[in-house]
């Protein structure tokens, strides 16, 4: 019995029972079984695979097995869920995908089971992709049904992207974005100014440097590198740049980030605030933004440990950062009485439907019930930040998620209650600091700006830019 498959089976326990993030049960389980990169390796595609494709996995098991999956013993669901992603996922030979799966059941669920994941299993083996997907079509209940279940998303979750998308006009790229959601993302960097390099000189050093993986400057963000392999930190380690100032991030956060920055020049001494700073990624940028131009950041965060992210996020910059910790609804979160902030940055908690690809359980994880807390808490957020805004200061307001609920609804809506706020281009800021600039395809009428996975490779980010009237 391969430890990599036990492991993998843990952690889809882990993270039905105990609400886990899968990357964070991977990275405890596979120290705990010692496993060596290989079986890491494998251990990480086998639960991040069969997470990611459980909804399309379980409409192939229910077709195979001829019931409900939620008829079948969890344990013997999930040891399937692993068997299918062998066979149909990873292409692992057919009868070890299936011998192993028996011993596993054996292991881990009721042995008198073992016959029905063998003939389950050697079932789903005989037919391709190309024909399941065939067969959950002429089965489903409807066309979004059969797209939901071959996509592998919860069908709110497909409806909701695709509002989104009809709002720019761009309805047909649904499929596109969709697929791109089941893509790992490749591996993104930060190389914050002040590091005493650009990006594209520091990519050129890495490729002639073959112990390593390549870096390239790549990705619409300025700041960007994607790197092809292997682990970040080693290889930021490796490139010679000042602790801190090289950092895993993905470029719609850099460039939500910069949008606000590099909207107008900094003039010295400007105060900014990032009200919802944990753990801490944008505030790095502003931070080294700060420094640049003679600006200062507060940087608030809720919780007391996401706080001491931000802290150990900013430490190459902490010269121009303070970081507090307190509810951003509150009058303390924004230091002295009357104090206003020249830049505001709202990167408000939201329900993270545009950062998919990169947590694989998340999208069974969400209901469309959480959206009315979160949404009430974004206004809330925005109304007080929108308080301590200076007269012609500028508010971002960011999410990670495309949902128009929180989206557009929040920002009409702030408009209408606000009648002193006025939206500025966003779409022109973000292409105005993009790699690439006016070629990057923003869609729509609307002044916010959205960055889409299929489309610009980074994680759904939302920017809209709000200024106080002078
Ligand atoms: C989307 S995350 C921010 C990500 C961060 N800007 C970055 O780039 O790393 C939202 C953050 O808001 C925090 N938060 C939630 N409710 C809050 C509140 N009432 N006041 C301030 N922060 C809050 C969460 O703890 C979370 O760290």
């Amino acid at each position: 019995m391969s430890p990599a498959r036990l492991v993998a089976y843990d952690v889809l326990r882990d993270v039905e029972d105990r609400e886990a993030y899968a990357n964070l049960a991977l990275a405890s389980r596979i120290r705990e079984a010692r496993l060596d990169g290989r079986d890491a390796a494998l251990a990480t595609e086998l639960a991040a695979g069969a997470l990611r494709g459980r909804g399309r996995y379980d409409r192939i098991i229910e077709l195979s097995a001829g019931r409900d999956a939620a008829e079948i013993d969890p344990r013997t669901l999930n040891v399937l869920r692993l068997g299918v992603h062998q066979l149909l996922g990873m292409r692992t030979a057919a009868h070890a995908a299936v011998n192993e799966s028996v011993e596993l059941q054996r292991r881990v669920g009721r042995a008198n089971a073992a016959g029905f994941v063998n003939g389950v299993l050697r079932a789903i083996g005989r037919s391709s992709n190309e024909e399941w997907d065939r067969r959950i079509a002429e089965r489903a209940r409807s066309e979004d049904d059969a797209l939901a279940a071959i996509t592998s998303h919860p069908s709110w979750v497909l409806r909701a992207l695709r509002d989104a998308l009809r709002a720019e006009g761009r309805e047909g790229e649904l499929a596109e974005l969709l697929a791109a959601d089941n893509r790992p993302p490749r591996v993104s960097i930060a190389l914050l100014p002040g590091a005493g390099v650009d990006p594209e000189t520091l990519a050129a050093g890495s490729a002639a440097d073959e112990a390593y993986p390549a870096l390239s400057a790549t990705g619409p963000s300025p700041l960007g590198l994607e790197l092809s392999g292997g682990d970040p930190a080693r290889v930021l380690a490796r490139v010679g740049v000042p602790e801190g100032l090289a950092r895993v991030q993905d470029q719609g956060s850099q460039l939500a980030a910069l949008a606000l920055t590099r909207l107008r020049p900094v003039s010295p001494g400007e105060r900014w605030l990032d009200l919802c700073a944990g753990p801490g990624g944008k505030t790095a940028v502003l931070g080294a933004e700060a420094l640049r131009g003679g600006a200062t950041v507060r940087a608030n965060e809720v919780s007391a440990h996401r706080a001491e992210l931000v802290r150990r996020s900013v430490a190459a910059v902490a010269e121009a950062v303070e970081v507090v910790s307190h509810d951003g609804r509150d009058a303390a979160a924004f230091g002295d009485r009357g104090a206003v902030f020249d830049r505001i940055l709202v990167d408000a908690p939201c329900s993270g439907l545009g950062a998919l690809r990169r947590r694989p359980e998340a999208r069974w994880r969400k209901r469309p019930a959480d959206l009315p807390e979160l949404t009430a808490l974004q206004a809330e957020l925005l109304d007080a930040a929108a308080e301590r805004l200076a007269p012609g200061g500028v508010l971002a307001y960011v999410t990670c998620s495309p949902h128009l609920a929180e989206t557009r609804v929040i920002v009409d809506r702030l408009l209408r209650r606000r009648p002193e706020l006025r939206e500025l281009d966003a779409k022109a800021a973000v292409r105005g600091v993009a790699r690439g600039g006016d070629a990057l395809d923003l869609a729509g009428s609307a002044p916010s700006a959205q960055l889409w996975p299929h489309r610009h490779g980074t994680d759904a980010m939302f920017i809209a830019l709000l200024q106080r009237e002078a």
